[in-house]
C-alpha cells in the first residue's frame, strides 16, 4: 500500500509490448493489393454494382415490354370497354407477343391474374405513372436515379450510398452532366457506363469538358447566325422616331449607329456626316439611360463611345455595399466573425485595404446591429477610403477636414491617428455636422475640434495644419447609381457653380496648410465627380495660384488623371492624379489628387500679382530654394499653356464649331479670373503660415474685405441663395443617426431635390 518508492529517479523502464500491441496480430494485406500484376480484380462495392446492373438492365427490359403492352391494353379496354372482351385483348396482346421470351409471357399472365396487388404497386407511383417509356429507360441505366428507385431494397441504397462517397467525381459528373443538358443516348450510356469503371477521373472530367465544347461551338453557331441577321446596313432615319420605337429598338439603333462609326467611312450613309450620326446617337442615348443632353455630351466628350456604354451600363448598378472596421474599437478579423455569426456574407475588400470589408448580404440590417451600435464600424463607399490612403496621416499631427459631413473620412482619418493630435471637422452645412457628431460619439473619437464655417473662410479662422483634407463638394456625377437625379437635373450652371466653388476651398485649403510642417504639409482634394472640369481643372488652376506640386497618391490603382481634356492642356503632373470608374474598378467614380506645398507664400505669377521687391526677398529667405523651381515651372507653364491655345486656334483643320467652343471656354477662363477673387489674388496677398508677421494685420484686412466682396459679389448672392450648392449623395456613408436627423431636416436632399425646394420656396414667396 502506499506510493511505490523510486528507485530508478522516476526513469520509467519499459517491460515488454502494451497490453494494444500484445492484441493487434500480423496486419493482413487485402488480397487486391497484393496481387498487382493480373487483371484488375473488383472491389466488394464494385461487384455489387455490377451485379446490381445487370439486374436493373433485366428489369428495365421487362418493364419495357410491360409497358408496350399496357398501352396496348389500355388502348383495347377504351376501344372495348367491356370485362369479357378483355380476355379476347390478352389472347390478341398474347399474339402480338409471338417470338418475345417466355419470361415476358409469364409475367403478362400472371398481370391479369393477379390485377392490383402489391407487385403493381410501382405503378401506384404518381412519378411513374407520367413517364413516358423512353424517361423510364433511362432511369433504369442511371446509377443516380436507380437509387431513388429502389426505395424498397434499403440494403441496395445504402451500399450505394458508401459507393458514392467512395466516387464523388463520379456522381459530380453525372450531375453537371444533367445541370449541361446534354442529352444521353440509351447506348452511349450503357457502354459509358461500363467504360466508367475503368476511367480515370481525369478522363471522366476529359470527357465531359469535350460534351461542353461542343455544345458551346453550337451555341456559338447558332449566335453567329443571329448575328448575320442583324448586319443588314443600317439606315439612317429620315425624322427623328423616338416615341415610335421601343427600348429595345432604340438599344439596338445605339449598337448599329457605334458600329457605323467605328468604320464610318465603309459603313456610313454618304448623305449623312459623322455629326449628324453623333447626335442621333446622343439623342437615343439621352432616351434610353434618361440623361439630359448636356451630360450625355460631357460623357460623350470623356469615354470612346464603347467605353461610355460601360460606363453608363455600370452606372445603372449599385455597387455593392461595404463597410470600414473602426480599428479604434475593433480588429476587422474580430468584426467579420462577429457579422458571420450574425448571418452577414461577407469579404475583405481587396488587398489594397486593411479595414475594408464588402457585404454580399444580410439578414439583419446593417444599420441596426449591435455591431455598429457600438461603433464598430461605418457604412462608407469603397472609393471613399482612397482619399484618406492618399492623405497618409500620421499620429500627433493638426489636421483639417474641411468638408467632412457626415464623418466618413473623417473618421478614417482620426482611427488612423489613433486618437491622437487633433482633428479639425468642419462642415458649412450644420445639420449635416450633426451626423458628424453623432458618428464620433458612436465610434469613440476624441481628439476632434468640429466646427461649422464656410471653408473658404478656414484660413482667416485658424491655419497651420499638417494636412487638409479636401472632399469637395460636386455635382456627383461618379455616384449617379446612388442618385440617379443627377441624370437629368445637372447643367452648365450647375457645373459652372460647383468647379467655382471647389477652386475657391481648394485655394483656401492649401492657405490652411503649414508648408513647413515636420511630417507634412500635404493636402488631398478629392470629389465623387468624373468630369475634369471639377477634378483636373481645378487642380491645374490651383498649380497656377499657389505654391504646391502635384505628388504621387500611393494607391497602386486607378487610372491616371488626364493632361489633355479637349482643348485644354493641363500641367503634366496631373498624370499623377487618380480616377476611379464604376465600369472599371467596381467603385463609385471619383478622383484622387495629392499636393504638397512647397511655400507659405503666394505665387506672384507676372500676369497677376505684382509683388513689392521687399516681400520676394522676404519670402525667399523664408523659402528653401526648393521654392524657386516650382514657381517658374508654373510660369513656364502656363506661357506654354497660352502658346500651345495660340496654335490650336490658329489650327485651320478645327471645324468652326470647336472654334466658337474653344473661344467661348477662353473667355470662360477669363471671366473666371476676372472674378472678384481673383481681382483679390491681383492685389496684394501674402501668406505667412502660422508664424506672426507684420503684415498679418493688413493680410487679416484685406481678407475680411476680401470676404466681404465675395458675399456681395452678384455671383455670391446668388450662390448664397441657393444655400451652398453642395449635396453629393452620401448615402452609404450616412448612419441611421444621420438619416434620421436628415429626413427630419430635409438635408439629405439630392441636388435636384435642393433645387426643387428652392423653386418651391421661391414659388410659395411669391404667392404670399
Ligand atoms: C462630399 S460631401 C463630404 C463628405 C465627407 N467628406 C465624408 O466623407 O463623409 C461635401 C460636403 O461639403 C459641404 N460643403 C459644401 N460647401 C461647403 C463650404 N463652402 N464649406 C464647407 N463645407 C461645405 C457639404 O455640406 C457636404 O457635407
Amino acid at each position: 500500500m502506499g506510493r511505490k518508492a523510486k528507485f530508478n529517479d522516476g526513469v520509467l523502464v519499459k517491460k515488454g509490448p502494451g497490453k494494444k500491441a500484445k492484441k493487434q496480430g500480423e496486419p493482413i494485406i487485402p488480397v487486391a493489393l497484393k496481387d498487382n500484376e493480373g487483371p484488375k480484380k473488383l472491389s466488394r462495392h464494385q461487384q455489387l454494382r455490377a451485379k446490381k446492373r445487370e439486374e436493373k438492365k433485366k428489369e428495365s427490359k421487362e418493364k419495357q415490354v410491360n409497358n408496350k403492352n399496357k398501352n396496348k391494353k389500355k388502348k383495347q379496354i377504351s376501344k372495348y370497354n367491356s370485362d369479357d372482351e378483355e380476355s379476347e385483348e390478352n389472347d390478341s396482346i398474347d399474339e402480338d407477343m409471338e417470338g418475345e421470351s417466355e419470361e415476358v409471357d409469364e409475367s403478362d399472365n400472371e398481370e391479369e391474374v393477379t390485377g392490383f396487388t402489391d407487385d403493381n404497386k410501382s405503378w401506384l407511383k404518381p412519378k411513374q405513372q407520367s413517364k413516358s417509356k423512353k424517361q423510364v429507360v433511362e432511369e433504369s441505366e442511371d446509377d443516380e436515379d436507380n437509387e431513388e428507385e429502389d426505395s424498397d431494397n434499403e440494403e441496395m441504397e445504402e451500399e450505394e450510398e458508401e459507393e458514392e462517397a467512395d466516387n464523388d467525381e463520379d456522381s459530380d459528373i453525372s450531375e453537371e452532366d444533367d445541370e449541361y443538358g446534354v442529352s444521353k443516348d440509351d447506348e452511349d450510356n450503357e457502354e459509358e457506363e461500363a467504360e466508367d469503371d475503368d476511367e480515370l477521373p481525369i478522363e471522366k472530367e476529359s470527357k465531359k469538358l469535350k460534351k461542353e465544347m461542343a455544345q458551346m461551338e453550337k451555341e456559338a453557331e447558332e449566335e453567329l447566325q443571329l448575328n448575320i441577321k442583324d448586319q443588314e446596313k443600317f439606315e439612317f432615319p429620315e425624322t427623328y422616331d423616338i416615341e415610335q420605337l421601343t427600348l429595345q429598338d432604340v438599344q439596338q439603333r445605339i449598337r448599329d449607329v457605334i458600329v457605323v462609326l467605328s468604320d464610318f467611312s465603309k459603313l456610313r450613309d454618304a448623305n449623312r456626316s459623322r455629326t449628324d450620326y453623333l447626335e442621333l446617337l446622343l439623342k437615343d442615348l439621352c432616351a434610353y439611360y434618361s440623361y439630359n443632353e448636356y451630360l450625355m455630351d460631357k460623357l460623350m466628350q470623356m469615354f470612346p463611345l464603347n467605353e461610355l456604354l460601360e460606363f453608363l451600363e455600370a452606372s445603372e448598378v449599385q455597387r455593392p455595399m461595404t463597410i470600414r472596421a473602426n480599428s479604434l474599437k475593433t480588429r476587422r478579423r474580430d468584426l467579420a466573425a462577429a457579422l458571420i455569426n450574425r448571418g452577414v456574407n461577407l469579404d475583405p475588400i481587396g488587398k489594397w485595404s486593411k479595414v475594408g470589408l464588402v457585404i454580399y448580404s444580410s439578414q439583419v440590417p446593417m444599420g441596426a446591429t449591435p455591431e455598429y451600435l457600438a461603433g464598430y464600424y461605418m457604412i462608407q463607399g469603397a472609393s471613399s477610403l482612397l482619399p484618406v490612403m492618399a492623405l497618409a496621416p500620421q499620429e500627433n499631427e493638426r489636421i483639417l477636414d474641411m468638408c467632412a459631413a457626415p464623418g466618413g473620412k473623417a473618421s478614417h482619418i482620426a482611427a488612423i491617428m489613433k486618437n491622437t493630435g487633433c482633428l479639425f471637422v468642419n462642415d458649412v452645412n450644420e445639420s449635416r455636422i450633426k451626423a458628424v457628431v453623432g458618428n464620433f460619439h458612436r465610434m469613440g473619437i476624441i481628439n476632434s475640434v468640429i466646427t461649422t464655417v464656410d471653408g473658404r473662410k478656414f484660413p482667416n479662422i485658424i491655419k497651420g495644419f499638417d494636412r487638409v483634407i479636401l472632399d469637395a463638394p460636386c455635382t456627383g456625377t461618379g455616384v449617379i447609381a446612388k442618385d440617379p437625379s443627377v441624370k437629368a437635373s445637372k447643367d452648365e450652371l450647375d457645373l459652372q457653380r460647383c468647379f467655382t466653388l471647389q477652386r475657391q476651398l481648394l485655394l483656401a485649403a492649401i492657405d490652411s496648410v503649414n508648408a513647413k510642417s515636420q511630417t507634412g504639409g500635404y493636402i488631398v482634394y478629392s470629389t465623387c465627380s468624373i468630369l475634369p472640369e471639377e477634378n483636373e481643372w481645378v487642380v491645374d488652376y490651383a498649380l497656377k495660384m499657389r505654391n504646391v506640386k502635384l505628388v504621387e497618391t500611393g494607391l497602386d490603382f486607378g487610372t491616371d488623371g488626364f493632361t489633355n481634356y479637349r482643348n485644354h492642356r493641363f500641367h503634366p503632373s496631373l498624370k499623377m492624379t487618380k480616377r476611379f470608374y464604376p465600369h472599371t474598378h467596381n467603385m463609385d467614380g471619383f478622383f484622387v489628387a495629392k499636393l504638397k506645398k512647397i511655400s507659405n507664400s503666394i505665387p506672384s505669377d507676372a500676369d497677376k500679382v505684382v509683388v513689392s521687391e521687399d516681400e520676394v526677398s522676404n519670402d525667399k529667405k523664408q523659402s528653401s530654394s526648393e521654392d524657386e523651381a516650382p514657381k517658374k515651372e508654373q510660369m513656364t507653364n502656363g506661357k506654354n499653356n497660352k502658346q500651345k491655345r495660340k496654335a490650336e486656334n490658329n489650327d485651320s483643320s478645327s471645324s468652326p464649331n470647336k472654334k466658337q467652343k474653344r473661344e467661348n471656354e477662353d473667355k470662360k477662363d477669363k471671366s473666371d479670373n476676372k472674378s472678384p477673387k481673383n481681382k483679390f489674388v491681383k492685389k496684394k496677398q501674402f501668406n505667412k503660415g502660422s508664424s506672426a508677421s507684420p503684415n498679418k494685420k493688413q493680410k487679416s484686412e484685406n481678407d475680411d474685405k476680401k470676404d466681404k466682396s465675395e458675399d456681395k459679389s452678384p455671383k455670391n448672392k446668388k450662390f448664397n441663395k441657393k444655400k451652398q450648392f453642395n449635396k453629393r449623395p452620401t448615402k452609404s456613408d450616412s448612419s441611421p443617426v444621420k438619416g434620421n436627423a436628415e429626413k427630419k431636416t430635409g438635408t439629405n436632399a439630392s441636388p435636384a431635390k435642393g433645387k426643387a425646394q428652392y423653386k418651391n420656396k421661391k414659388n410659395f414667396k411669391k404667392t404670399k
